[in-house]
């Protein structure tokens, strides 16, 4: 090989100009950035984050049950592919929503507001959580334009619950997510065994850990305490945020609709559009679109609630069946990749929503991880829809079932119909 050749082959890169550059360098999934986020946060932020309830079950399974599905991609031509969705009355540019999540200023600080912003850049909507650590006004200031929905997590007492939906209508939160899965919390171990409180009360194995992890400490002691502000006019007894005990406090069974009288209360006071989140029950669903509910969004909590429970996916076809296009269906649980999202929108479903990929991004980096998480997941749509030969989620949700095939589907096609004879010779 001659000097030049040798030259063209060294390809030197200078240094990354931006953090997206060099996000884009080095994280080429989501299990790229999940290790980023690992590195960054001290083990016991890390790991409220990854945990589930009690055995995790829950939690392997939704990232296992899509494994479970295979595509059977078509031939023929794929032209002018758009991603773009209607949900809820307005757009999406994917089919993807973003799920809320508390505390999560612990995670990085800018917190909900970074993730705001990412999503609006996205042009995907954004559901922010009742136990955000930014004010829901603050969110809505910081990304004008973004289609904001609110986690609702309902009190019993209306009047209180009428001056939050009141707050909510005025920052301009267009829908409601309203939690149906929390009456009580789950069993997180990795939490107990870690000593993880919210906020962090400093103990020798906390310093330890801040010190260890320099980036995150100095964010995370530079910044506002971390606290719970859209709870500020509903908690009457002071400041949550100096409680270490205040996550079982607030889910002790208070905030929960105690069944669907309230679900049917909640729908004559809200105009918007209303989502139960954390629906996998198929009656639960077709109830729920009898009473003028919108959407559901099948879910079980990314694995953090009940244990054992069924992952979306697989009871996704059923809900589909019994709710028959009368509501729309969000799904969650386990998405990493875009192609979990095209097996779920072939399906049945609507749109997906994510959780812990875009946390990876905020910690590992704050808005531009969240920024490249998203358009990871858009590109690898992408590349899947054109694979799988089609070209609109409309196509895609249309010819779904004849693009992918369940396992156990695959091993019964493959199974002889009758038992074979048994040889001459065996059948003296
Ligand atoms: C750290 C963390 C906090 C969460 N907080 C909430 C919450 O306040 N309200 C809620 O409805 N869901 C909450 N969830 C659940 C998510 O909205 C979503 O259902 C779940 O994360 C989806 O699964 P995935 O993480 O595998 O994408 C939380 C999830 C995580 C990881």
């Amino acid at each position: 090989m001659k000097i030049k050749d040798i030259k063209a082959l060294a390809s030197l890169q200078g240094p990354a100009r931006s953090t997206a550059e060099r996000l884009s360098r080095k994280c080429y999934s989501v299990e790229d950035m999940r290790k980023l986020a690992a590195k960054r946060l001290p083990k016991s932020i890390f790991e409220y984050i990854e945990g589930g309830g009690e055995d995790e079950v829950s939690l392997r399974r939704n990232r296992s049950s899509f494994d479970d599905w295979s595509f059977l991609p078509k031939w023929g031509s794929v032209d002018n592919l758009d991603l773009s969705i209607t949900i809820l009355g307005g757009p999406s540019a994917m089919p993807v929503t973003l799920s809320p999540t508390g505390g999560t200023r612990l995670f990085h600080p800018e917190g909900e507001s970074a993730v705001a912003r990412a999503a609006l850049t996205a042009g995907i909507p954004y559901g922010l959580a009742h136990l955000s650590t930014t004010t829901m006004e603050a969110v809505s200031a910081a990304a004008p334009g973004l289609r904001r929905w609110f986690n609702l997590e309902p009190t019993s007492d209306k009047g209180l619950l009428q001056a939050v939906l009141d707050r909510v209508s005025n920052a301009g939160y267009e829908a409601l997510l309203v939690n149906v899965d929390c009456r009580a919390i789950g069993h997180r171990e990795r939490d107990y065994r870690n000593g993880f409180t919210a906020p962090p009360s400093i103990k020798p194995k906390t310093v330890v850990e801040g010190m260890l992890h320099p980036a995150w400490a100095l964010g995370f002691l530079a910044n506002d305490a971390i606290a719970f502000p859209n709870l500020d006019a509903d908690i009457p007894e002071g400041p949550l945020a100096s409680s270490p005990d205040m996550w079982r406090t607030l889910l002790a069974g208070s905030y929960e609709p105690t069944d669907w009288d309230d679900i049917r209360d909640l729908r004559e006071r809200w105009n918007g559009p209303i989502v139960l989140k954390g629906v996998v029950n198929a009656n639960d669903a077709a109830l729920a679109a009898s009473m003028g509910i919108d959407a559901i969004q099948v879910s079980n909590h990314g694995g953090r609630q009940l244990d054992h429970m069924a992952a979306p996916l697989d009871v996704l076809p059923e809900i589909v069946a019994k709710t028959a296009g009368r509501m729309e269906i969000i799904v969650d649980g386990g998405i990493r990749r875009g192609s979990d999202v095209v097996k779920a929108l072939a399906l049945g479903a609507d749109a997906c929503s994510i959780g812990r990929p875009y946390l990876y991004g905020l910690a590992a980096s704050g808005q531009a991880g969240v920024e490249h998480v998203l358009k990871m997941i858009t590109a690898e749509m992408t590349r899947t829809m054109m694979l799988l030969g089609v070209s609109t989620i409309e196509e895609l949700r249309a010819e779904g079932r004849d693009l992918i095939r369940h396992r156990n589907e695959a091993f019964a096609r493959n199974q002889p119909t009758r038992i074979p004879e048994a040889p001459l010779a065996l059948q003296k």
